[in-house]
């Protein structure tokens, strides 16, 4: 296997590289005979799309929806549906400096030691463009979920060690940083704007809150919910590390604080995070995950050119001076696939 596919019974392929002609991506299991147009997608490609905030890369992509196949009059054929994204506004001449050297941080030694190829068009397919694709195919996901009552909302929780205090039911959504609190997220702001302006950037945490999941998707071994979750978060560029539930704080947690007791109206606390022994109980299924700060920024950092030569580099092009506020609508995608794939199963189980 390539390497480029996500899931089993709801499967997708990505393609295309950030300075490439398009970006885009097929799905192949969608449930034939569902309600979907490009207009549904674009809503959720929107809310990714960069150049839209002073917080986010200023590059210019409409991200405009083109469905080639896999819908007819309207509705899903059940044929494998194909998206693409034109690329727009490619600049890839602004790289040059960085053809023969290796940006601190990102995946530009390791591709070259892979591929034996350098793609040295901004980040080529290592770029998080890669995720406009996930976030289409994400919209069908939660199309087909939002049939059966599961919604998928992520926030920020912490951007530079700014951390949301409260959580407030809905979203606050303040030039594009989605957190769960007003006051943090210009407080977030602030200091996304001051880092980039010195030339750095800040990673965070962005939290996904997962609600109406029947108990018992997932299975029980090695497809488990929670791994299959992980796998999708871990593949998102940029993202370190996942927790669920009381996720690390478990580790200082004693049995008789972590386990969540029940009474007849079900569980009285959520410490497991909405899944059990992989398997989905029915509670909200809520998980944080770590966000890198930005590895391509303009202060001088030290590295090597591909000849061995030690080299100072200041990387230039238009990048994302924090990539929470944009991973946000990725991560809901990425969760979105994860459910329908792991319906779809429980449905075959029991067909
Ligand atoms: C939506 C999104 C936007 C990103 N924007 C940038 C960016 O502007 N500049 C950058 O250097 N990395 C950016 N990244 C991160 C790189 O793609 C990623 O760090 C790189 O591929 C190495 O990934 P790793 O953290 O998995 O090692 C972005 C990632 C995502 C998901
Ligand atoms: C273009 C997007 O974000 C890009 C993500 C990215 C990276 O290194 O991940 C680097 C920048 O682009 P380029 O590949 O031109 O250097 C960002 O602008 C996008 O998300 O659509």
């Amino acid at each position: 296997m390539a390497g480029n596919s996500f899931g089993e019974s709801f499967k997708v392929t990505t393609f295309g590289e950030s300075h490439g002609e398009a970006v885009g991506v097929i799905i192949d299991g969608v449930t034939p005979g569902v309600e979907i147009d490009e207009a549904y997608i674009q809503v959720q490609m929107d809310r990714r799309k960069p150049g839209q905030s002073s917080v986010t890369s200023p590059r210019k992509e409409y991200d405009e929806v083109h469905i080639l196949s896999g819908v007819f009059e309207g509705r899903t054929t059940g044929t494998p549906l194909f998206v693409v994204l034109y690329n727009k506004d490619m600049r890839p001449e602004a790289y040059d400096d960085i053809k023969l050297a290796f940006r601190p941080g990102h995946a530009d030694f390791t591709y070259l030691h892979k591929y034996g190829i350098r793609d040295h068009r901004g980040s080529g397919r290592a770029s998080g463009r890669e995720t406009a694709g996930r976030v289409a195919a994400g919209a069908v996901a939660r199309k087909l979920l939002e049939r059966r009552g599961v919604s998928v909302t992520a926030y920020t929780k912490e951007i530079g060690g700014i951390r949301c205090a409260r959580y407030v039911e809905g979203e606050s959504e303040r030039n594009a940083v989605r957190a769960c609190d007003p006051e943090a997220a210009d407080a977030m702001i602030r200091k996304i704007e001051a880092l980039s302006s010195a030339g750095d950037s800040c990673g965070g945490i962005v939290e996904c809150r997962i609600g109406g999941v029947p108990a018992g998707l997932g299975e029980p071994v090695f497809d488990k919910l929670d791994a299959d979750l992980a796998k999708a978060m871990l593949s998102i560029g940029a993202v370190k590390g996942i927790e669920f539930g009381a996720g690390f704080e478990a580790a200082r947690m004693l049995g008789s604080e972590h386990n969540d007791a029940m009474n007849s109206q079900g569980f009285m606390s959520n410490h497991a995070g909405g899944i059990l022994g992989g398997i989905s109980t029915g509670a909200d299924i809520v998980l944080r995950v770590a966000v890198k700060p930005t590895s391509s920024i303009s202060l001088p950092q030290q590295t090597i050119r591909i000849s061995g030569e030690e080299h100072t580099i200041r990387t230039v092009g238009r990048h994302d001076p924090c990539i929470c506020p944009r991973i946000v609508p990725v991560v809901e995608a990425m969760a979105c696939l994860v459910l329908e794939d792991h319906l779809k199963r429980q449905a075959a189980l029991h067909a």
